[in-house]
């Protein structure tokens, strides 16, 4: 069987991130950003990523598209993009993946934004560096049909700006040009709205929605803010401490949490609080420091529902997220109005798989349903 080719022949996914790890050296410590992260996105897909700061949200995203910070490197697993290994790829190749199959969006255009190009060079700049043959004349016509595309008013004349010289909001539908004018087969889009305004912010994720749809691409959609991915991707993966704790297709997320983690985040959620008139919930204390491993669930330090056996070992979640996706029913915008999703005040961890002689009352997570034992 070819290595790309999954067992029964079906096709590969565009992006499988197989037990990836990834250390950041400096002259006295070692963080473990990345501890054993497994992702899967299928062509088309849209997955979110959602956790705190510091959970390893950006590590993911960057190492996809290999640009990992000073010091930092990978020291296991796979990235696995479209038939080739990025996390074992050379500088040229991965340099041919950036801007050319992989476009990727960064939360401040500022620094994506070359402040002495004119707005038309830097949109026409991936096709010159990617497409062979294309002429200067060519280039310029479709950067300017990408900027037409983004919704910039003017785009003609806008060529001829600098970035300075557009509002915030108008400068990340630049960036979102650059990422997607040689027809990527993935979007990275880092928090792209945490620099803008609400409105802006609204008007850009609606634009990242249109053009993912129109464009057919893929998509990695890094945020803190669970109120952000709602509606917007297919799957999530929620991280934390530099592990995915918990991944789930969108409505089965947002319907039924199995990682107490996941049900912490819902609980801090400001729309949920505005709408039952309650205070915000916030999560006590801090994410660990990521320069020693942790035993066990990495959340329990901070989880009042964690039992020794999450300070022991990892929760093993359930899988069966399926049956909270019952037709007409409306998980995501119940979850965020705060009628589910709802912290359970009983001593349950997570979701765990159940076993025949598990109580009901003392499963900290929703971990995976294990078959009855029959002997
Ligand atoms: N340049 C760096 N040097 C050393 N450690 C770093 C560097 N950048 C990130 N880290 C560490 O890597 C870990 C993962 O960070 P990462 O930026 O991926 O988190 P994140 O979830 O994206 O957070 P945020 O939402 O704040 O961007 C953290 O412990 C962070 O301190």
């Amino acid at each position: 069987m070819d290595d790309m080719e999954e067992p029964g022949g079906a096709p590969a996914p565009l992006l499988r991130i197989d037990d990836l790890r990834v250390d950041i050296a400096s002259r006295d410590r070692t963080v473990h950003a990345l501890d054993g992260v497994s992702l899967e996105l299928a062509p088309g897909e849209a997955l979110g990523i959602v956790g705190e700061s510091g959970c390893g949200k950006t590590m993911t995203a960057l190492s996809v598209l290999g640009l990992l910070p000073p010091g930092g490197a990978v020291t296991g697993g796979r990235i696995l993009f479209d038939g080739q290994d990025l996390a074992a790829a050379s500088a040229p190749t991965l340099q041919d993946v950036r801007g050319n199959t992989v476009g990727m969006v960064f939360q401040d255009p500022l620094t994506s934004l070359n402040p002495t190009m004119t707005i038309g060079a830097q949109v026409a700049e991936p096709l010159l560096l990617h497409r062979a043959g294309i002429g200067r004349k060519e280039a310029w016509a479709r950067a300017e049909e990408m900027l037409r595309l983004v919704g910039m008013p003017q785009p003609a004349e806008r060529m001829k700006s600098y970035p300075h010289q557009l509002s915030g909001g108008m400068r990340q539908r630049v960036a979102i040009a650059m990422a997607l004018v040689c027809g990527p087969k993935l979007l990275i889009a880092d928090e792209p709205t945490t620099a803008l305004d609400v409105t802006t912010q609204h008007q850009i994720l609606e634009l990242i929605d249109t053009l993912r749809e129109t464009l057919g691409m893929a998509m990695i959609l890094v945020t803190h803010d669970l109120g952000v991915i709602a509606n917007r991707v297919d799957r999530v993966a929620v991280m934390y401490a530099g592990k995915v704790a918990e991944q789930s297709d969108v409505r089965g997320l947002f319907a039924r949490p199995r990682h107490r983690y996941t049900e912490a985040l819902f609980a801090a959620l400001p729309e949920r609080a505005a709408d039952r008139g309650t205070e915000l919930h916030t999560i006590p204390g801090l994410p660990p420091s990521l320069t020693v491993r942790p035993t066990g669930c990495r959340f329990a330090p901070r989880c009042s529902f964690a039992t020794e056996e999450c300070r022991e070992r990892e929760p093993e979640l359930e899988q069966d997220v399926a049956e909270a996706q019952e037709p007409g029913s409306a998980p995501v915008e119940k979850a965020l109005a705060g009628t589910a999703a709802e912290p359970v005040r009983t001593p349950r961890p997570c979701r765990r798989p159940r076993r025949a002689t598990a109580s009901p009352v003392s499963t900290p997570c929703r971990t995976a349903t294990r078959p009855p034992n029959r002997s």
